[in-house]
Order: C-alpha cells, then sequence, then structure tokens
C-alpha cells in the first residue's frame, strides 16, 4: 500500500482562498498581534528570525512592515509562515472563514484511509498552519485521516533532500510514496528522490491546462478522483497525461 503525501494550495485546495482571505487576514492582524503577543518566548522566537533575514536588529514596526511585504510577495519564509499560523488561529476559531477544499479531495483522502493508505502532509504552511487547514475545514475535520505533517523545517519543497528525509521519518521507501502538488519543480525534486509523482492541475487555479513538455513527463490529473494510488504507476490512472 503505498502511503500518499499531499501539498494543500494548489492542490487539495485553492489557491485563491490562501491569496485572498488567508493572506489578507494575516497582513492586517499582523500589528496588533505583534504589539500584544511579541513578548512570548514563541513568538519572539519567530520575530527574531525574521529579523535576522530584514537585515538584522530593527524595530517591532519595521519588522510588520518587512513581514507584510513577505506576505505580499508570497514569501515561503519559515518565520513567517509559523506566524501566520499563530495568526490564523483566532480566524479559524471565531469561525471567520473555513479552509476551502476541492471537494474531490476530501472524498479521495476519505475513501484511501478508508482502503488503508497512510496519508501525510508536506506544505510551505507550518505544521501548525496545517492543522488548523485540515482542522477548520469546509468538509469538517479531517486532521484524523493524517498520519504525519511536514513543512519547510524539514527542508525546501523544491529540494530533493527534504523528501529523502520525510521517507526517512515515515519509515517507508521513496518509491512506496506518491507526491501530489500542483507545482512542477516540487514535483521534479520528489522524482529525483525516487517518490512517485502526479501533478494536480487545477482550472481554478491554473486556466490553461498544463500539457506536454510543461509537465516534465509527471502524471498529470484535474482531479483526485483520478488519482489511483494502488494501482502502481499513478502515470497509468484515467485522465493522466505525461
Ligand atoms: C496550509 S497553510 C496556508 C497555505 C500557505 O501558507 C502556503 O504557503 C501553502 O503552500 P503549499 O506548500 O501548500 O503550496
Ligand atoms: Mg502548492
Amino acid at each position: 500500500m503505498r502511503a500518499i503525501l499531499t501539498d494543500i494550495e494548489g492542490t487539495t485546495s485553492s489557491i485563491s482562498f490562501v491569496k485572498n482571505v488567508l493572506f489578507p487576514y494575516a497582513r492586517a492582524a499582523l500589528p496588533d498581534f505583534v504589539r500584544e503577543h511579541g513578548h512570548e518566548p514563541e513568538v519572539r522566537r519567530w520575530l527574531d528570525a525574521a529579523a535576522v533575514d530584514a537585515g538584522g536588529i530593527c524595530s517591532d514596526d519595521v519588522l510588520v512592515e518587512t513581514l507584510q511585504g513577505w506576505v505580499d510577495a508570497d514569501s515561503k519564509h519559515t518565520a513567517l509562515k509559523a506566524l501566520q499560523g499563530l495568526l490564523w488561529q483566532h480566524g479559524y476559531a471565531r469561525r471567520d472563514f473555513a479552509a476551502h477544499m476541492y471537494p474531490d479531495a476530501p472524498r479521495a483522502l476519505r475513501a484511501w484511509h478508508a482502503a488503508g493508505h497512510a496519508l501525510y502532509v508536506y506544505s510551505s504552511g507550518s505544521v501548525p498552519a496545517q492543522k488548523l487547514f485540515f482542522g477548520y475545514s469546509e468538509a469538517g475535520d479531517l486532521r484524523p485521516l493524517v498520519s504525519g505533517w511536514f513543512d519547510t523545517e524539514i527542508g525546501g519543497k523544491r529540494d530533493a533532500a527534504s523528501y529523502r528525509r520525510i521517507a526517512e521519518a515515515i519509515g517507508r521507501a521513496p518509491a512506496d510514496i506518491v507526491f501530489l502538488s500542483d507545482v512542477v519543480a516540487e514535483l521534479d525534486a520528489a522524482r529525483e528522490a525516487g517518490l512517485a509523482t502526479v501533478l494536480l492541475d487545477r482550472i481554478d487555479d491554473y486556466p490553461a491546462p498544463r500539457t506536454g513538455d510543461v509537465t516534465h513527463g509527471h502524471a498529470r490529473v484535474t482531479s483526485f478522483a483520478d488519482i489511483r494510488p494502488g494501482d502502481g504507476d499513478p502515470a497509468n490512472a484515467p485522465g493522466a497525461a505525461g
């Protein structure tokens, strides 16, 4: 039984939810959050880590502006991602929003879990942010389906070494893991590490279909419904095109 490792943004869920709901929420909440919680060790640790890459020692006001710029630029900086997770906690808990899920994703995740496939998440969002996302999803609490969570603390998503570390962490041979993502560069890195790969080509996120050479030979599907992780090479899945 292959294990399944899935990305979130652009794969289980729409990019527009992250860009139009989560990021603006974090951006707006940052100044008050840093003022009210900046002295707490967990928050300070990430603020200090961000400050190092923001050019060294600076005031919290300058740091907030830098962090807001990183939000606008969709930076995957680990410290920003950790802070975003802490910021979103309030929004989810107050039911200001629920995390978007393409309906085919939770349907397939539940079916794969019931069939005995172990499911893992690997996202640039911090592990706490991933758990909030799956916990407060439009499809309900999906956390019980997931056996393990990985973020960029294990390494960048475009680095093959990250996938080798994940395989080791979950105790599986790389070839026994299928990685699902919307980003070809991430799939290239996973394939280099020996994982099977499937490109999610979500029409809502990527209106021009990504076919032919741009898929770099990865199996391509537009829905989780077309992935057959138990059938050997996912490239043979119905709907997959290299
Ligand atoms: C799961 S947290 C919200 C999404 C996010 O901040 C992010 O960076 C997602 O990137 P992904 O690696 O899931 O494409
Ligand atoms: Mg993605």
